[in-house]
């Protein structure tokens, strides 16, 4: 590692083998196995070393949905196994949050990295010139390799009043030690219905206000009206098409327009999306576009010379698998490790509602748009041997969209109360593209969820 100093009153560089920008799941990684292999790492991370997944994403908001879940299973006792009484509390959510992210605390994550062998320096970076980045008075210049992992922020929609209100978005919704009494969430999407279904399991009064014509239209229009279904039946007031105009806060509570009425509410939760912070990553120094919504990267995360991108930021899923996935390439690559770059056929995603939806690859509507000829297969989940023993929360589907002229499935689509483990079956079929014919002559467990796919299989047409 050679020092920076200053020279004639401008900032010398130091150099190190590595820089990596924003410790998420994904730099976390690379940084840390970098280090371990030897070279010297430096990462820059302006927030919290692990990044939004474990104290603001995925583990929080699976924790605060484990419980909800909890209560909808004791809810679904009595005709089934006796009587239940079932008295929601949201303090041992609240308390278990506060555990697993330690108290949103990353020394722990700091401590593991440094253990590693690596440096941390907090502050925001900036691309100042090929491979340097600038944190505050410090410039780093990567001789092997600089690694981009800014991550997303959540997207603000343009709407009227909302800035100046106290509104929640995912990080202030995983932080509450109460569920709220009312809670308006716009956007029914992942982060909306996940934690809208959750909160209204803890008796908070939800309303999803969803632009688009139905709630999830990324992906099947079947899970789509599936979902709108049980969350209408767990009492959720779901608009979809909807249009809010204006939002107000008097001090204790939210008004919402919707379209021509006004929705009340004690909280309001926007889930919109997330946007990718490009621009004041200064991409521009290393010829990128800073408008562009995502990195564009090769199939080995390339984006210049000497210069990757991971994680969200690249567009190709926002999950913490894909992010992981593409650090394994990264890391390959900058040790000089051979290895496939990036596929991303199969890209597997889970919804954790209640049920669960699970998908790999495309929709039909996708493949069409390809121009694939599809042969479609799909089965109800509720009258499969296994949902008629499961009674109560059966509701579900396996729907299998092939290639009819390769004879492999392109993508899957698995609703249940385990959807998303059932999908790992559909996962390996899409990644390893085996054969449908093949597929059919397995052996499936019975009375197992996912011998829907069996059925499925069947019905191909
Ligand atoms: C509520 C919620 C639930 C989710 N649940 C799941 C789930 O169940 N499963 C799943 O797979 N995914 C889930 N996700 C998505 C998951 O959190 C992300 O895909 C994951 O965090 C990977 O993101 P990333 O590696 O791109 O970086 P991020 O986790 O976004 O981290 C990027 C880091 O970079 C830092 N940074 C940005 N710019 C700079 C800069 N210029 N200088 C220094 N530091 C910078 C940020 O502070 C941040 O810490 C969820 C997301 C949300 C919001
Ligand atoms: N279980 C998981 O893996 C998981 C969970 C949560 C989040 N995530 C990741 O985080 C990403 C972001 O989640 P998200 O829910 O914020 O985004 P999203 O893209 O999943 O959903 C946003 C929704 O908001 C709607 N919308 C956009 N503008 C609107 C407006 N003005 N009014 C009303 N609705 C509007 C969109 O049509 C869409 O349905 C996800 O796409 C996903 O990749 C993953």
């Amino acid at each position: 590692m050679v020092p920076a100093e200053t020279k004639g009153g401008y900032m010398m560089a130091e150099r190190v083998d590595v820089v990596v920008v924003g410790m998420g799941p994904g730099g976390e990684a690379v940084a840390g196995q970098l280090a371990e292999a030897g070279l010297s790492v430096v990462a820059a991370e302006s927030g919290l070393v692990g990044g939004e997944c474990p104290y603001y994403g995925c583990i929080p908001s699976k924790m605060m949905i484990r419980a909800a879940d909890l209560l909808a299973e004791a809810r679904r006792v009595p005709g089934m196994a006796g009587s239940a009484e079932v008295r929601p509390a949201f303090a041992p959510v609240a308390e278990r949050l506060r555990e697993a992210t330690d108290d949103w605390n990353d020394e722990v994550a700091v401590r593991r990295f440094e253990g590693q062998g690596g440096r941390l320096v907090r502050g925001r970076a900036r691309i100042v010139g090929e491979r340097t980045v600038r944190v505050g008075d410090q410039e780093f210049t990567a001789e092997r390799a600089l690694v981009l992992n800014p991550g997303t922020e959540p997207a603000l929609p343009s709407i009227p009043g909302l800035a100046d209100t106290p509104y929640w978005t995912n990080r202030e919704a995983l932080r509450t030690t109460e569920a709220p009494a009312s809670l308006c969430v716009v956007g029914g999407g992942t982060v909306g219905l996940e934690l809208g279904q959750a909160f209204a399991r803890f008796g908070t009064q939800v309303t999803v206000v969803e632009a688009a014509d139905r709630l999830l239209p990324a992906e099947e229009p079947r899970a789509s009206e599936l979902i709108a279904e049980v969350l209408r039946g767990e009492g959720i007031d779901v608009r979809t098409g909807a249009k809010v105009t204006e939002v107000s806060h008097d001090g204790s509570g939210f008004a919402v327009r919707v379209d021509d009425e006004t929705v009340t509410a004690q909280r309001l939760l926007i889930s919109v999306g997330r946007k990718a912070p490009l621009h004041e990553l200064g991409v521009d120094a290393i010829g990128l576009d800073p408008d562009a919504r995502f990195f564009d990267p090769d199939d080995h995360l390339r984006v210049a010379p000497g210069v990757w991108a991971i994680g969200d930021a690249t567009g190709k899923g926002a999950f913490t698998h894909v992010s992981m996935y593409q650090a394994g390439i990264v890391v390959r690559d900058v040790l000089g490790r051979p290895g496939p770059g990036a596929e991303y056929h199969a890209v597997p995603r889970v919804t954790f509602t209640d049920p669960e939806i699970g998908a790999v690859g495309r929709t039909e509507a996708q493949a069409r748009e390809r121009g694939i000829r599809v042969r479609i297969g799909y089965t109800n989940l509720a009258s499969s041997a296994r949902g008629w023993i499961h009674g109560p929360g059966n509701a579900g589907f396996v729907k299998l969209v092939e290639d009819a002229d390769t004879g492999v499935l392109v993508g899957a689509t698995s609703v249940g109360p385990w959807g998303g483990e059932v999908l790992s079956a559909l996962a390996v079929a899409v990644h390893a593209r085996v054969p449908t014919e093949r597929l059919r002559h397995m052996i499936y467990a019975y009375p197992t969820f996912h011998r829907a796919i069996e059925d499925a299989l069947s019905k191909l047409a």
